[in-house]
């Protein structure tokens, strides 16, 4: 069963990672799907190719999540080119690892701007058009199970994971009486690029590994089901919810 057919999905940072799977796997489920992002234009253009090749109409947009004019331009093309907003993926994000005592303001203000600013503006400006359309929509945020407990080096990380998964509370509240649901996702540790050099350790990677009951850690594809459900009609009546999509990690105390 296709359970998004019809419907129009745009995805921040949907060349690589967890965005592309979301990407992906929208398409695969009969979905049109834009893509935001924000360096290496052969990963977008791949990404859209795969799309095209489901038999879905896709595109790229180049831009910075942390210029409110990058989400209303990216709102505007998808409007012209795809005709409609139904579902928003916010997914675009950075953690570049850093101690605390001697963060660097540039480091921390900037993942500030991508994680919390960036979701904010393109939720905002996805619900906008969402309201204009009238027919309701979905907002999914990718969160982390960051928003729940804390990393020696993402000092400056973690609290933006746990923005954004208040966001999508807030925005549940704010955008229910439009038909609009809000929710996130909260991955565990995930192979992906933002985590390569981390990972890189294999003491840190066995370590990481260990700790999730379901004994590997996670792929992108692991967050395309969650995403796809929660922005699917199946979750008609779930807004406001947080999905731990992690392994069991976050419940393995001992
Ligand atoms: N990989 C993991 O273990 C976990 C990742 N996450 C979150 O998942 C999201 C996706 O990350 P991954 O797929 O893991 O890494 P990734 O590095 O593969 O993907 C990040 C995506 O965001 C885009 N991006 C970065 N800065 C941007 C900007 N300023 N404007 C627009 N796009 C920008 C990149 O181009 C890329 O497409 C992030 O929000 C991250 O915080 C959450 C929990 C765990
Ligand atoms: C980048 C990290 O590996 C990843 O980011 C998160 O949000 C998870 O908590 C992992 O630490």
């Amino acid at each position: 069963m296709k359970l998004l057919e019809g419907k129009t999905v745009l995805v921040t940072g949907g060349s690589t990672g967890i965005g592309r799977a979301a990407a992906i796997g929208a398409a695969l489920h009969g979905a049109d799907v834009a893509i935001n992002y924000y360096t290496r234009d052969e990963d977008a253009e791949s990404c859209v190719a795969e799309i095209e090749a489901l038999g879905q109409r896709g595109f790229a947009l180049k831009g910075d999540v942390a210029l409110p004019a990058t989400a209303t331009e990216f709102v505007a093309q998808a409007l012209e080119r795809l005709g409609k907003v139904d579902v928003l993926v916010s997914n675009a994000g950075i953690c570049p690892f850093h101690a605390f005592l001697d963060m660097p303001v540039d480091v921390f203000e900037r993942t500030q701007q991508v994680n919390m600013h960036g979701a904010y503006f393109m939720c905002q400006a996805a619900a906008r058009q969402m309201v204009e359309q009238g027919h309701g929509g979905a907002i999914v945020a990718v969160s982390s199970i960051s928003a729940l407990v804390g990393g020696e080096f993402q000092t400056h990380y973690t609290p933006t994971k746990a923005g954004v998964h208040s966001l999508m509370q807030s925005a549940a509240i704010a955008l229910g009486r439009h038909g609009i649901r809000c929710n996130s996702v909260l991955p565990g540790t995930i192979l992906t690029e933002i985590n390569k050099d981390d990972l890189a350790d294999p003491e840190k990677r066995k370590y990481m590994e260990t700790r999730v009951p379901l004994g590997r850690l996670g792929v992108p594809e692991d967050l395309a089901g969650p995403i796809v459900f929660l922005a699917s009609d199946m979750a008609a009546y779930v807004t406001g919810a947080a999905l731990l999509v992690d392994g069991g990690m976050y419940v393995n105390l001992q």
